[in-house]
């Protein structure tokens, strides 16, 4: 039996006569879902993060569940809601656009499948994001095919379209590599206790060292607006395609072993030995790079240019920009004292300082969560949805 807190919970939950299983009081809030009460807030009065115990109602045990995630700055003014039984809206009172809503995933896939690895009571965070992001490209391929070459010309072409995913790996940086741009190079101790604790998206084993892209890595491009390439090997990819987060996958292989051979050779940072282990390791990943169903496309880098020219146009690079047309996002701060009711999968914010100003966000298309963001998130008026968006309720 867990130990009672300093508080009773019939004490925070204010009435909220909504029907939203919604009932909050300053800077707390509690939500039901199942057999369980979710305290958010302000748990301990002490931490400037935003807290969550739960209550399993049918024994009356309190139990500090394992929270994973970026956790979001407390705030006077909390509102929360159920979605289809397995996440908490949280909508933060006098927050900003990119800060005002959260969400907390009590059971979701992600969190059940924590709850399983770790024993124990497991919610997640994942900050809401307004508007679409284009999905993370993931490149793979035997060490010395033109992975990086290809990725570095993208990016000088298209500075604000791409970011680079910068990996967690063990092995030493080579002569230009620069930590924090090329890879953050780490420990192997200290890697290995932030992949238990659920930094990583994914990692790997390759070539004798360990590799990983963290679950900031790819945040830190979405949130500069960028779309994020990500070059990591097939077992990396197959951990992406086996995640929450949606991508393309590109394969690229060389023309010939042979030539692949002599690049590796060519491009002089790998020792003999190194170099041997690549090229053993470079066979079974051609096989596997082939399997089916792993990755969307294959290019074969023979000639550079015209491998980068049809890597542009998969990626849609030849084509007339049509963003101009395309409307920027409606970003609103969130008003301190608000009111939040749900209809569908909409959900109407109301200024309770200034009754005409009422927002719409529209959860219909949802994408991604922990680990990670949640994006896809939509904002409106009220206005232009009573001009005739009700029909889609
Ligand atoms: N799974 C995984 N693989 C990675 C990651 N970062 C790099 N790799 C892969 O590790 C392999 C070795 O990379 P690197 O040491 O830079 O050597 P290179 O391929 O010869 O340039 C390549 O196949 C990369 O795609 C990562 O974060 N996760
Ligand atoms: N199409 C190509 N033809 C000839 N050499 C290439 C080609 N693409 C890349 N290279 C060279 O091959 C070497 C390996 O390329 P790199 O981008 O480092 O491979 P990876 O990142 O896949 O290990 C580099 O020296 C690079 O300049």
């Amino acid at each position: 039996m867990g130990e009672a807190p300093a508080f009773i919970v019939d004490d925070l939950l204010g009435d909220y006569p909504n029907g939203l299983g919604l009932k909050s009081k300053g800077h707390q809030t509690a939500v039901d879902a199942g057999h369980k009460t979710y305290v958010i807030g302000d748990t301990d009065g002490e931490s400037a993060l935003i807290g969550v115990k739960v209550l399993e109602k049918s024994t009356g045990e309190w139990i500090i569940p394992a929270v994973l995630g970026t956790k979001p700055q407390s705030s006077k003014r909390l509102s929360a809601l159920i979605l289809n039984g397995d996440r908490i809206l949280i909508l933060k009172g006098g927050s900003a656009h990119d800060d005002c809503f959260w969400f907390l995933e009590v059971d979701t896939p992600f969190v059940r499948e924590q709850r399983n690895k770790l024993g124990t009571e497991v919610v997640a965070w994942s900050r809401g994001v307004v508007g679409d992001t284009k999905m993370p490209i993931v490149i793979s391929g035997p060490s010395g095919v033109g992975k990086g070459t290809l990725i570095a010309k993208l990016m000088k072409e298209f500075p604000s379209t791409f970011g680079f995913s910068v990996s967690h790996t063990t092995r030493a940086p080579r002569e230009k590599e620069q930590n924090g741009v090329h890879y953050h190079f780490s420990e192997r101790s200290v890697m290995e206790k932030e992949i238990s604790s659920g930094k990583f998206l994914e990692f790997a084993s390759v070539h004798g060292n360990l590799y990983g892209t963290s679950v900031e890595a790819v945040e830190v491009v979405a949130d500069a607006g960028k779309r994020c390439i990500l070059d990591i090997d097939v077992q990396g990819a197959r951990s992406v395609r086996a995640s929450s987060l949606e991508a393309i996958f590109i394969f690229i292989c060389p023309p010939s072993f042979e030539e692949l051979e002599k690049r590796l050779r060519a491009r002089g940072t790998e020792t003999e030995e190194q170099m041997q282990k690549r090229l053993r390791n470079a066979r079974a990943e051609l096989e596997q790079g082939k399997a089916p169903g792993l990755f969307d496309h294959i290019l074969v880098n023979d000639d550079l240019e015209t491998c980068y020219k049809s890597l542009k146009k998969l990626l849609g690079l030849d084509q007339v920009v049509h963003s101009i047309l395309e409307s920027a996002p409606l970003l609103v701060n969130l008003p301190q004292d608000h009111s939040v009711s749900k209809i569908g999968q909409k959900i109407v914010i109301g200024s309770k300082e200034a009754s005409e100003n009422r927002f719409v966000l529209d959860l219909t298309s949802l994408k991604g969560g922990a680990p990670g963001r949640t994006r896809g998130l939509q904002m409106y008026s009220s206005d232009s949805w009573s001009n005739g968006l009700n029909g889609h309720i």
